[in-house]
């Protein structure tokens, strides 16, 4: 069995300007010791238009956490108004960025097709797609949740061969779970995280599936990161509310790390 590195993510969704961005970046770096990144990949996803001073704060200060967008096109440039592109983000230095998110497909409705298509574009230009699936509440309640994540998952690796795949992170991120205070306990969380790693193995050999790394994301905080790591097949968070604040993001990615606090 391939030991997984669990990876934190913060996903800022449309919050803080670029000055709010350099102040909270400055303010993981300061609290988070050097020590834990040999356990715990911390990164954050910050609306573009903070990126590049986020950029400039990683690179000049050699900082060891990375950073990531929320979203990209999937084209590579032209007459798309409003959209960046995968090349644009690959410039700015980009690890990861997140597709396929419930409030892209939400908000502008972005089909499974859409999301196949951004996966691509961001592994063509190197950058690591984290891929989002998760259901509704209605759907979990009349129990189809297992088929709807790994249909989701399968439509948004179509047609990529594994060596595409192997760069992907999925992310599991249940919709009534997001925002709402309202987390799903470890089990739910290991139960559909476990099934997403069996679905990429039936397709992609057990390897890469046993190499991928599968998140857990919907209200996650410091105060229930560890039982959710706990997990044999969660492999870190998604973020959303707690990567705002420095403290309490630091102490989340330090649980993971297997603690203890800072
Ligand atoms: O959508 C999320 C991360 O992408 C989760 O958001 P919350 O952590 O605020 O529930």
């Amino acid at each position: 069995m391939v030991a997984r590195k669990p990876l934190i993510a913060g996903n800022w969704k449309m919050n803080l300007n670029h000055l709010e961005a350099i102040a909270l970046v400055q303010k993981i770096a300061f609290s988070l010791p050097e020590k834990y990144y040999a356990k715990v990949d911390v990164t954050v996803l910050p609306p573009f238009t903070d990126i590049r001073s986020v950029q400039t704060l990683v690179d000049g200060d050699k900082l060891l956490l990375s950073y990531g967008a929320q979203d990209l096109s999937a084209n590579d440039s032209g007459a798309y108004t409003g959209d960046v592109s995968g090349p644009m983000l690959a410039k700015l230095g980009c690890t990861y960025v997140a597709v396929g998110h419930s409030e892209r497909r939400q908000y502008h409705a972005e089909t499974d097709e859409v999301v196949n298509k951004k996966v691509r574009a961001a592994i063509k230009h190197g950058i690591k797609p984290i891929l989002c699936v998760g259901e509704q509440l209605e759907v979990r309640e009349a129990g189809g949740h297992i088929e709807h994540t790994t249909g989701q998952l399968i439509a948004a690796l179509k047609g990529l061969k594994a060596d595409q795949v192997k760069e992907v992170v999925v992310a599991y991120e249940p919709v009534w779970a997001i925002g709402t205070g309202r987390v799903a306990t470890p089990a739910d969380a290991e139960e559909v995280c476990a099934a997403l790693r069996a679905a990429l193995s039936d397709k992609y050999g057990a390897e890469l599936a046993e190499a991928t790394r599968v998140l857990y994301g919907g209200s996650v905080k410091s105060g229930n990161i560890a039982e959710l790591v706990a997990c044999d097949n969660v492999d870190g968070a998604l973020v959303g509310g707690a990567s705002l604040d420095g403290e309490e993001f630091t102490k989340l990615c330090a649980l993971a790390a297997g603690g203890p606090l800072p």
